[in-house]
């Protein structure tokens, strides 16, 4: 510090700056911060901007948009900016008293003991901020891990409430590739990008600063080359933007056509057209590596682009500081801290640089995000089946109406319809007449378009509590894993006399003690391994074990021969005691058996049989 004033003095030409100093560091530091944004996106994304706000209207839940994610993990890397400044403080120091120690036992002839002092100091300042550095890079790694999480922990309860009938029409690979790879391209974005942008704001100006005081020559060439590079990179990354989209379009293409060719495997062969299929795979892997390869252009451009910048700016400082030396007009301690100082000027552009396509990566990865966030919650949080089971007495559904799409068909309209507990009710109609669809509604999975149904409780009273439901549609699902483990998902403390229980009643237990190991048959996913009846029988075991108050029953005898029929309809009919039971067939042995058989026809439901036994 004690050469700042000499040093002032050599430079009679920068005096006048040196009296308002603090007008031209507040200029050049809001200078320094706008070229900065431009880059970092603040000011240059009008075109993200704009896509943002569209997609703002497209979608109320903005849960996780590009600006409220960096507005949180900003918050959340506090603490980290916090340390990572302090390491950025002792950085400059170590530099000052390395510049201190070399002149004084180079050129003024101190002893190494007369500087033993200033070498601890020395040492501390570098211990103290690799300590300091890796504290920042552990706390910032934590942070994108925790957002990571968040945003795949959101992104999945989200896709519960849009529930099955809200994705009909999304492809799975898609929304896999979603949930797993754009999740994951935010962690560089939070763990890397932001850390790394906030410390290029604050690193360069503290080493502005110390310039500034030290050598105005110096000074003004950083300031003048500083604010170039992201500007620049700016310049050349304009265009990366719309091909990192176009490359996450064709990566989540790719993912999904791959998925579809292997669910379709036994078709694609059956028709001959497995060619055709590595082809189309073929074709979209080659878009997807090319766009990757102009991709790594844009980001080999940017890197070149600011290392040809920083190592110009760089060259020149250290052209005029060597003939200032030689001229004798500069000093060598302020020489050598400069020197020190101006490559660590760069660094945290370089670092910046380097994780500048994390940011791209994310907005593109968050775009697809938010657009699986805009899908309508068609299952309401308080219509999900829960584990607590209350005890309803009746379901009435009142001038209920459906349908799929606000534009489309009205498939139910102004049903009135009631579901008492002890019995079992029919719903029965032509194909496509919507007997799914009111099952549907009785599940939650879609909201009535009109009317409402109603839940009464033992008293008589209308209930808001959410009701546990068993259910087997007509495509029942099963997870890759044991017989028992996916029979376990409806009562996962079932025991395994419970769970022989349940098979028997549903007549499965026959054919799972026939397989070699009983109810640890490992099946695979929708399980493969087993005939459609067997299926049908397990997903009965399965509703069956839930011991649920309503029991929601879509052609649960299809597939079945004559005799495990009649087993299962037997079944059906012991279980209807104390529960509502509603079975959608067309088969008349279970009329026969029903309490109440409603034909559905023209989007409303017509009671055919109010007394059992009698057939209308
Ligand atoms: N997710 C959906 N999106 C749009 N329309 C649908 C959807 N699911 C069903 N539909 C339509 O709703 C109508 C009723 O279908 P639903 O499955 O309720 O009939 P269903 O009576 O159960 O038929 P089936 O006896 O063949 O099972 C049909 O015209 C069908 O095309």
């Amino acid at each position: 510090m004690l050469i700042i004033s000499q040093n002032m003095c050599c430079f009679g030409l920068f005096r006048p700056i040196y009296f308002i100093n603090p007008l031209l560091i507040k200029l050049f530091s809001k200078l320094y911060v706008v070229s900065i944004k431009c880059c970092v996106g603040v000011g240059s994304s009008r075109r993200h901007g704009n896509r943002q706000t569209t997609m703002q209207a497209k979608s109320e839940n903005e849960e996780w948009s590009m600006e409220r994610l960096t507005r949180r993990a900003g918050r959340k890397l506090a603490p980290c900016l916090l340390v990572a400044g302090i390491a950025a403080v002792l950085l400059v120091v170590q530099l000052m008293l390395l510049a201190d120690l070399v002149d004084g036992l180079v050129f003024r002839h101190r002893t190494f003991d007369s500087e033993k002092t200033v070498m601890v100091w020395v040492l501390l300042a570098a211990g103290g901020r690799c300590v300091f550095q890796w504290g920042a890079d552990i706390l910032s790694a934590r942070v994108g891990v925790e957002i990571t999480s968040a945003v795949r922990r959101d992104l999945l309860a989200h896709l519960f409430h849009v529930g099955p009938v809200g994705l009909v029409g999304r492809s799975s690979g898609e929304l896999a590739a979603t949930l797993v790879d754009a999740t994951e391209a935010l962690e560089p974005y939070v763990a890397h990008y932001i850390p790394r942008a906030a410390l290029m704001m604050v690193l360069p100006l503290l080493i502005l600063a110390v310039v500034f005081r030290v050598d105005g020559w110096s000074f003004a060439i950083l300031v003048c080359t500083g604010p170039l590079i992201p500007v620049f990179m700016a310049l050349v990354g304009y265009r990366a933007q719309a091909v990192m989209d176009r490359q996450w379009t064709q990566f989540l293409c790719l993912g999904s056509a791959f998925l579809d060719f292997l669910q379709g495997m036994t078709t694609l062969r059956l028709f001959g057209r497995t060619r055709e299929a590595v082809r189309a795979i073929s074709v979209l892997s080659d878009d997807y590596r090319r766009t990757t390869m102009s991709v790594m252009k844009i980001a080999f451009l940017t890197t070149a682009t600011l290392e040809f910048f920083a190592s110009l700016s760089i060259a020149l400082v250290a052209v005029v500081l060597g003939t200032r030396l030689l001229a004798g007009t500069a000093e060598f301690r302020s020489a050598f801290l400069i020197l020190l100082l101006v490559p660590e000027y760069f660094a945290p552009l370089r670092a910046f640089s380097a994780s500048y396509h994390a940011r791209q990566n994310a907005v593109s990865a968050c775009t697809k995000i938010v657009g699986v966030f805009a899908l309508p919650e068609l299952m309401g949080a308080e219509q999900q089946v829960t584990e607590k089971s209350v005890s309803v007495s009746c379901l009435s559904c009142e001038n209920l109406s459906a349908r799929y799409d606000a534009d489309g068909p009205e498939i139910l309209a102004g049903v009135n319809a009631s579901f008492c507990r002890g019995q079992l009710t029919v719903l029965t109609g032509s194909s496509g007449v919507g007997k799914t669809t009111l099952i549907r509604l009785l599940l939650g999975q879609i909201t009535p378009s009109a009317g409402c149904i109603i839940s009464l409780d033992d008293k008589g009273r209308e209930s808001k509590a959410a009701l546990s439901i068993g259910w087997v549609p007509q495509r029942p699902h099963f997870f890759q894993g044991s017989i028992a483990a996916n029979l376990r998902l409806a009562a996962p403390d079932a025991t395994d006399a419970q769970l022989r229980e349940a098979a028997g009643q549903a007549d499965a237990l026959a054919f799972i003690e026939a397989t070699p190991e009983g109810f640890e048959t490992v099946i695979g996913d929708n399980g493969i391994g087993l005939s459609g009846g067997q299926g049908m029988r397990l997903a009965l075991a399965r509703a069956l074990l839930r011991n649920s108050s309503v029991l929601l029953l879509d052609e649960p005898t299809a597939g079945l021969d004559g005799d495990s029929q009649a087993r299962v309809i037997r079944s059906i009919r012991q279980n209807v005691t104390g529960r509502i039971v509603i079975v959608a067939t067309h088969r008349a042995e279970m009329m026969q058996v029903a309490d109440h058989v409603l034909h559905v026809s023209g989007g409303t439901v017509t009671d055919v049989r109010t007394l059992r036994g009698v057939v209308a």
